[in-house]
């Protein structure tokens, strides 16, 4: 039997709704083998986050190794990397294991405001890990600081995609859950010839814990499946859709999405 296999680099968050775990359902739901890297343990729940605390530097490298020396992920996906040292750990192993199709959601604040990246470390992440995306899945305030510059309007986000892959992405996804001004949620693919509008209505609900997270696992298990890119972010958009229409109910203030959603809906069907 043959398995389809993605890894995951990120933080763990001990609610369970975003991170490594919202990572490794994702993988599991979408019937793909996950395994994983632990950059940072975050001390988090519904309310926001209660502490951040990085993992060591021999064990993230170790992690790397372990895996890299005797597994092989078709598709790799990176979410919280917190400090410009741990990309650079993370881009080498990238090189060196020859993980060429690498999602990268580049992670920066929590929805309740908490810095997952720090500040000094979004040079790091431009020049060194975004030239190795085979995509990268920033939501607005992430591709504003990436570009250096604000996006307002829907061509203004197919700008900022173009400039992204001008500075060594092979394919942008620009989110559109940020936006409230639209009635859809759009998301905006760029692969460097054609832009494609990946879009469903907007849910009006406060339980979008994880959402970014879900989204760029669900791309990352499609990609390995060998599924082509717009496949795979149709399916991923799907994915995130029916976790956040069938939320939970799970926590007291910004609840977790539903990840048995969208297998639940197909096996009705
Ligand atoms: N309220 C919503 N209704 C429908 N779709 C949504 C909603 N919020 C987000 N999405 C979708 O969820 C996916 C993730 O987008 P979002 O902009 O929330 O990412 P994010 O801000 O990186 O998430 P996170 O805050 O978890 O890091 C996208 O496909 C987006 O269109
Ligand atoms: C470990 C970890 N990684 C990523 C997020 C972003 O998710 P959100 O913006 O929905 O809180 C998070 N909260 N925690």
């Amino acid at each position: 039997m043959h398995i389809p296999q993605a890894l995951t680099i990120a933080g763990s968050d001990s609610g369970g709704g975003a991170g490594i775990q919202a990572d490794l359902k994702t993988f599991q739901e979408l019937g793909v083998y996950g395994m994983s890297v632990i950059t940072a343990i975050t001390a988090q729940n519904t309310a926001g986050v209660q502490g951040v605390y990085p993992v060591e530097m021999a064990g993230i490298v170790q992690q790397l190794h372990s895996i890299g020396d005797d597994l092989q992920p078709v598709a790799v996906k990176t979410g919280m990397l917190f400090s410009a040292e741990i990309i650079r750990e993370v881009a080498q192993a990238v090189q060196a294991y020859g993980w060429t199709t690498l999602v990268i959601d580049p992670v920066m604040v929590a929805k309740g405001g908490s810095v997952l990246l720090q500040e000094q470390a979004v040079q790091a992440l431009i020049q060194e890990l975004l030239p190795l995306a085979a995509v990268i899945t920033p939501n607005v305030p992430e591709a504003e600081l990436l570009i250096g510059r604000p996006i307002r309007t829907l061509a203004e986000r197919e700008q900022a995609a173009s400039q992204l892959i001008d500075m060594g992405a092979r394919a942008v996804v620009i989110k559109g859950g940020h936006d409230t001004s639209t009635a859809q949620a759009i998301d905006v693919l760029y692969d460097g010839r054609s832009f494609h509008y990946v879009e469903g209505p907007r849910i009006h609900t406060p339980h979008t814990h994880g959402t970014g997270c879900t989204y760029s696992a669900a791309i990352t298990a499609e990609l390995a499946k060998h599924n082509d890119l717009l496949t795979a972010v149709q399916t991923a958009k799907a994915f995130v859709h029916a976790a956040i229409e069938d939320g939970l109910g799970i926590g007291s203030v910004h609840g977790p999405t539903n990840h048995f959603a969208y297998r639940q809906r197909r096996a009705v069907r």
